[in-house]
Order: C-alpha cells, then structure tokens, then sequence
C-alpha cells in the first residue's frame, strides 16, 4: 500500500511517469525546497509517484509536507484508507487531490462511520469530492445494481458531476485491481429521455446515477429505475430543490416513497442551509434521514470564502453596459461570468429581447479583449447549452454572460471575476453568483465580484453584506458614455 509521508513524495509537474534518472535530477533541482524522495511505482510497491497537472503541484506538496512536518493534519489518502478502494485513491493523487480541505477532514470521517449527513460548507470547499469518496466506499462493481444516486438541480450539474465521478473512477494503473469490473456512472437529464439509457438501465444497471429530480421521476414512476440496493442518497443543492414549487414533491416522495432512509445512507449538500436546526429536526421527523444525522458545518462564522473582494459601483440605468466595459478594461480579467437578471414574463410577452442579449450583442460589439464571449441561459436548446459549458472549459480564457442558471454549483476554476450586471434577488442568490470564482481551495489569489447597481439599489446590497457579513467598497469609474 502506498504511504504519503511527506518524504515519501515526489511531485512533478510533468503527467507522464518519470524514469528514474530523470526522477532522481528532478528531485536534486527541488531538495533544497522540499526534500522529497523520488519514489515510483515503477520502483517500488510501497511507494507512490504524483503525477500532478501544473507547477501549482508544488505548492501543494509543499503545503503537505508542512501540514506532515507540523504533525497536526492527515493527507486525504490517510483519511480514506481502508474506506476507498486503491484505485480511487491513486486516481485522487494522479489528479492532485493531496490534501483535505476543511470539509473533507470534518465530514469524511462522520461519513466513513456510517451517519447521515448535513454537509454545509462554503462554495467552492470540495463537499462534490467529499460525497463521492463516501460513493466510492460504499458501492461494489460487480453488482449489477443502483447502488448510488446524486440528484441535482440543472443538467450543467450532473454533466458536472457525471465527469467528476468518472474521472476518479478511470484507473490507470496496472495492477490486480485492474480485473475488477469498472463502476458505471449515468447521467440522467431532463429533456434528455433517450431509448438508450432505458435499455441501458434495464440490461444492466449501472452502480452510479447522477440526475436531475424531473428525469429520476418519470423512470421511478414507470419502475424502468429500481432503488431496492441504494446504499447512498445525495440531495446536492438541497435548499435550492426544496424551495423549488416544481421540484419538491418529486424530492420529498425520493426521500420516503421510492427508498426508505433505514436502508441507505443520505447526504444533504449545500453551501446555503437558512434555519439548519429547523432543517436538521424536519429531515428527521419526515424521515428523510436517520435520527443520528450530522449537521457537518464548516466556517459557520463567514458563509463566504475569504479570498473574495466585493466592489460596487452606482449609475445610471442607461449606462450599466460602459460601466461593464469599463469595468473590463481595468479589471483585465483571467475570464469572468456576468450575471444579468432573468427577462420577466411581461417583457417576454411583449416581444422585447432578453437583457442577456443586450449584453452579449454590447460585449461582441465593443469589447476589444482578447476573453472568447460565450452566452449560456435557459431558453437555449439543450446542445447549446451543453457547447457553451463546453467551450468555456477548453478555452484560453471567458466572458461568461448568463443568468442564475450557473449561479449554483458550477464549477469553472479559472473565473477570476464575477460582475452583478444586474443584482440577483436575494442574499443566498449573492452568496451562490460570487462563489462561481474563488474556486482553487488552497490558492492565495484575490478573486472579485463586482456590482454595477441603481443608486436607489444601494440599500438592498447593504441587506445583503448585513445578511452574510461581508464588506462592499465603492468604486468610481470614469466612462465615456
Ligand atoms: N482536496 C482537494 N484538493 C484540491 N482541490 C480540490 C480538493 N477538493 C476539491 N477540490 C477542487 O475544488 C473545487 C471546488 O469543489 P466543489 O465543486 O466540490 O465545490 P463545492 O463545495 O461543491 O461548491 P458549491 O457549493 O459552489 O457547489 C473543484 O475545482 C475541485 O476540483
């Protein structure tokens, strides 16, 4: 089994294996920093060799073999140890995934021992990697069976999902574990019913499925989806589906109807629980949850990450988009997601364009940066919407115009900045648009969100920094419009 003492690691910045000559320069021009040992599987079965995707890789060994050196915090690979299996976690390295963040060192153990859970904790703190290594050690590949379900709120997010859970899925190493059976993971969308996954879920049912509550639903009712084996249940974005009027009693008749919470194991995420106590007594009175279930709240004190900087800036109606492009030019962005405000039924019904395309035709008009500007909203057709998530992922760099469709859940590491090109409705809204960025748990980076408001919205961005306790300075932008 491999051991993850900090001198048992080497980092490099390279993804392909290294010789060992090449291991051993490799590690002089680093000792002085790290004083790490080059160690291969190629070399030697007790060891490991992370193979982690840029230079940030050696921040973050860095990091651990502080954390090891300190004595004070276990690797992620000790907190699942004789939970996850060998591949998963190997996989974990290969990807970079070192050390816990906060959740996943207070939750993974609450769940490893077999408890319900309420995960709450800050956007962007990794609770999707904490549930699915939960999944992952509890589920057996050779049974022919749905052993775990993830339901979400939009299809962005079980794309999302769906990735992330194959990915650590995917081993690469060579090995007996090789000869096991892989675990499957389907994604379930709304809109997407294809014969295909009927057939695939009646032939042979896969271990894993990530859905959204309209497309679990309809399979659930025409038992074409059976739950009779589910060991694990996560409701992620659980206050978002259960304020939702379309989505809620599909939810509550999952929680109690199609499986019993006696038998599985269920797990509620979210990053925004208003009333948690009031939430954590219903879950189990309904019996949505057992009665011994973990509320697991991480930074209960600052509901947002600390790296974020808030700024707003006041004008006119008339003169939001300078503002935006001025904004832009100053702010230079790594890439960005601009939140505009849904288009109401009434501006809908009299034929006017969305705000989002006043945006996008202003930004593809006159911005002169070099951010590809892409649109994502509601009434694009499924493919549309698939392809611009898409190209915002492979591209250089983005300007993302959209609604609070992205607002939850997604996660585009490299957005830099965040613009309220209109402001969203409530405070929770706020918390959800702004943790689109800040997304790199141990990065040292400031990270913005900007809100270009109405004089007379002040007040309203005052509730908001009152409600989740946060500071708004002011900016001044000189535009020529
Ligand atoms: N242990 C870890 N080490 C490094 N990166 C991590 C770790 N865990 C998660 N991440 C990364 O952190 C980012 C945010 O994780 P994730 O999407 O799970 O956040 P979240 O808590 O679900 O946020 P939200 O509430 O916004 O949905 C992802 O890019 C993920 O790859």
């Amino acid at each position: 089994m491999a051991s993850n003492s900090a001198s048992q690691i080497l980092a490099t910045t390279k993804t392909a294996p290294y010789s060992k000559p090449m291991a051993s320069r490799f590690l002089q021009s680093r000792r002085p920093y790290l004083n790490l040992c080059c160690l291969s599987q190629k070399f030697s079965n007790d060891n490991a060799l992370f193979c982690l995707p840029n230079s940030k890789s050696f921040l973050l060994a860095k990091e651990l073999e502080e954390r090891n050196s300190n004595n004070h915090s276990p690797t992620l690979r000790e907190i699942c140890l004789d939970h996850v299996p060998g591949n998963v976690l190997r996989r974990l390295e290969e990807v970079g995934y070192l050390v816990p963040t906060d959740v996943q060192k207070e939750a993974l153990p609450v769940l490893f021992s077999g408890n319900d859970c309420i995960l709450h904790a800050q956007t962007g703190s990794g609770k999707t990697l904490t549930y699915l290594l939960l999944i992952y050690s509890q589920i057996n590949p050779k049974k022919s069976a749905v052993q775990a379900l993830i339901v979400v709120p939009t299809r962005e997010l079980v794309m999302q999902i769906t990735k992330v859970a194959r990915m650590l899925a995917a081993a690469r190493h060579m090995g007996p574990e090789l000869e096991q059976k892989s675990y499957t993971v389907m994604a379930l969308l709304d809109g997407g019913m294809l014969r295909r996954h009927k057939s695939w879920l009646k032939a042979e049912p896969p271990a894993i499925v990530v859905a959204t509550i309209g497309s679990l639903s309809q399979l659930l009712e025409k038992q074409i989806l059976k739950l009779d084996y589910l060991r694990v249940l996560v409701v992620d974005e659980v206050d978002f589906l259960f304020k939702s009027s379309k989505q809620v009693s599909s939810l509550r008749k999952l929680l109690t109807s199609y499986s019993s919470c006696n038998n599985r194991q269920t797990v509620f995420a979210s990053a925004s629980i208003l009333q948690h106590r009031r939430f954590r007594h219903d879950c189990i009175q309904q019996k949505w949850t057992k009665g011994d279930v973990v509320h697991v709240h991480v930074n209960r004190i600052m509901p947002m990450p600390a790296c974020l900087y808030h700024r707003f800036v006041i004008c006119g109606r008339k003169a939001k988009h300078q503002v935006l492009l001025s904004l832009l030019q100053s702010d230079l962005p790594e890439s960005g997601i601009i939140f505009v405000g849904e288009q109401s039924e009434k501006s809908k019904k009299s034929g006017q364009a969305p705000s989002t395309t006043a945006v996008i035709d202003f930004l593809r008009a006159s911005y002169e940066g070099s951010l590809d500007i892409l649109l994502l909203e509601e009434d694009m057709n499924f493919n549309s919407r698939a392809a611009s998530l898409t190209d915002v992922r492979k591209g250089d760099g983005y300007l993302l115009v959209s609604t609070d469709i992205v607002a939850r859940g997604i996660d585009l590491p490299e957005t830099t900045h965040i613009y309220n090109f209109d402001l969203p409705k409530t405070a929770i809204d706020y918390l959800h648009r702004a943790g689109r960025t800040c997304r790199k748990p141990f990065s040292d980076k400031k990270y913005y969100v900007t809100n270009i408001i109405l004089s007379e919205e002040r007040f309203v961005l005052q509730r908001f920094e009152n409600e989740l306790m946060f500071h708004c300075e002011e900016l001044t932008i000189e535009t020529q419009g």
